[in-house]
């Protein structure tokens, strides 16, 4: 702990411990808690491994304000790349010996649990969903309370629940047709899960990176059949303006070439941080795009690993013969770690080819840009059905019934090629404008996402 922290401690009444879920969209979503935390003069301590610490601090793309970090030693972990041909699922399972190492975190968080539990009037224990394990010790103190945060949508949980309890009708709320659950998470996966939802009951209260402006009926729904606990909607995190150079003053270069395209001509295009696709699917899209003959940025990269830092050097893949100079003007290949937010937000973006990770949803919702949907494992089909059923702010690229099909290029180009090109497509951005100002709004002073960030705050601090 930094020589500081007592003297903190012993002035202050509540402290907040951030338990966050080692994968980058984990990490980061906490981090943006911490950060809203920290700016009421509550102290915020932030737990994790040594390399997941390094990685949520590297990636953050403003100044970190004054959380205190704590990086835990646990065993060591392989860190495998990533299985493109993975039989079973395109779940990226080469991260589950980083998921499970995390585990170990327990006994240190424990101690650290003890020592501010000892020192504070209260603690509040902010832990990911699937890190209820790490948070258990938390239960049995007098003068701690434990609070569920769910990087996922309110509509893939509502969805879960809603199935759980046998589709019942509850008042008006309505669920279009919900993509099946096959193939979303690897069964090697599904022991970490339940080890961790059967923590889940001693919740003091649930909370969400979402707005009642983007879902509201579903946050209502997770209200109402979640058993009595209290739910909040605190997000969208995501920032919702963005400086042009990042804390230490860099720019990528793809947003000087962006600077220059005409308003809303750009299709970004990018699968998150648990992707890999295969070299064939690669090759079509790269040939879809090409023939769409629209402007693009395309992220090519494979999923993260367990842990990032490690040296083995990531697999280049190769586009078709000639492709990046032929593209050249046209598009933009991106291999290292993209500015998706500032990208997304720059008015040269039209579009969103995305695997409608939540995040991802959030920043486009929060950016007013329509989404083709491409959902490849997780919560992203459902993510996907909210985007085009219920929003309508998008069109699907890759049905969820399809998941096992290769994609082809004709079908990528007349999907680009609709949204940026066709009074369709129009119409959806202007729709996705109208859900940004929404969005906006409610994070203002006085809005729905304001007033529930000022309930939370005072219903930890009083
Ligand atoms: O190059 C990059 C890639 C990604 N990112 C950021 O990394 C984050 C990726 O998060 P996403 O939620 O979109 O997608 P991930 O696949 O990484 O997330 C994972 O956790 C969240 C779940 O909803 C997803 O289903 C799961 O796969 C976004 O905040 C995105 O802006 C970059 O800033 N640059
Ligand atoms: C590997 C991690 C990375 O974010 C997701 C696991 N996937 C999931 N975990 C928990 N609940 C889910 N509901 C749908 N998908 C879910």
């Amino acid at each position: 702990m930094a020589l500081n922290d007592e003297n903190i401690l012993h002035q202050t009444k509540v402290v907040v411990l951030m338990i966050p879920f080692p994968a980058q969209a984990h990490l980061n979503q906490l981090l943006h808690l911490s950060r809203q935390i920290v700016a009421q003069n509550i102290p915020v301590h932030y737990v994790g491994t040594v390399t997941h610490i390094r990685q949520a601090t590297l990636r953050h793309q403003n100044s970190i304000p004054n959380i205190h970090f704590h990086a835990f030693e646990v065993p060591p972990f392989v860190s495998p790349p990533p299985n493109p041909n993975n039989p079973e699922s395109d779940f990226p399972s080469h991260l589950i010996p980083s998921f499970e190492a995390s585990t170990h975190l327990r006994e240190p968080v424990g101690k650290l649990l003890q020592s501010l539990s000892s020192q504070a009037k209260r603690v509040i224990v902010i832990h990911d969903s699937l890190m209820a394990s790490v948070a258990q010790d938390a239960i049995n103190m007098p003068n701690v309370e434990n609070y569920t945060f769910h990087i996922f949508s309110a509509f893939n949980n509502a969805v879960y629940l809603w199935q759980e309890k046998g589709r019942p009708h509850v008042g008006d709320f309505l669920f279009p047709e919900i993509p099946s659950d096959e193939g979303c998470i690897a069964t090697q996966f599904k022991g970490f899960l339940s080890a961790q939802y059967e923590f889940l009951n001693f919740s003091h209260g649930h909370i969400y990176n979402t707005s009642r402006a983007i879902e509201g009926p579903y946050v209502d729904f997770l209200e109402r059949l979640g058993g009595g606990k209290k739910v909040w909607a605190l997000g969208p995190l995501n920032l919702l303006a963005i400086e042009k150079k990042d804390s230490t003053g860099f720019r990528h270069p793809c947003m000087e070439w962006l600077d220059k395209q005409e308003p809303n001509s750009v299709i970004y295009v990018s699968f998150g941080t648990t992707t890999t696709l295969t070299e064939e699917q690669i090759q079509q899209i790269a040939t879809g795009l090409e023939q769409s003959k629209q402007k693009f940025i395309w992220v090519l990269r494979d999923a993260d690993k367990g842990n990032i830092f490690d040296e083995n050097e990531a697999k280049r893949h190769y586009l078709p013969n000639g492709f990046e100079e032929r593209v050249k003007g046209m598009g933009v290949v991106v291999r290292d770690w993209a500015p998706q937010l500032e990208i997304l937000s720059h008015p040269s973006t039209g579009g969103f080819m995305s695997h409608c990770g939540w995040n991802s949803c959030t920043e486009s919702f929060s950016m007013g840009v329509p989404i083709a949907t491409w959902p490849i494992h997780s919560d992203q089909p459902r993510n996907a059905a909210l985007v085009t059923e219920v929003l309508k702010v998008g069109l699907v690229v890759k049905d969820w019934s399809q998941r096992n099909a290769l994609v082809n290029a004709s079908d990528v180009e007349n999907c680009v090629r609709r949204l940026m090109q066709t009074k369709e497509g129009e119409e959806m951005r202007e729709r996705a404008v109208r859900l940004k100002n929404d969005i906006h709004r409610a994070m203002n002073e006085g809005g729905v996402s304001q007033m529930e960030m000022e309930s939370f705050i005072s219903h930890i601090t009083h």
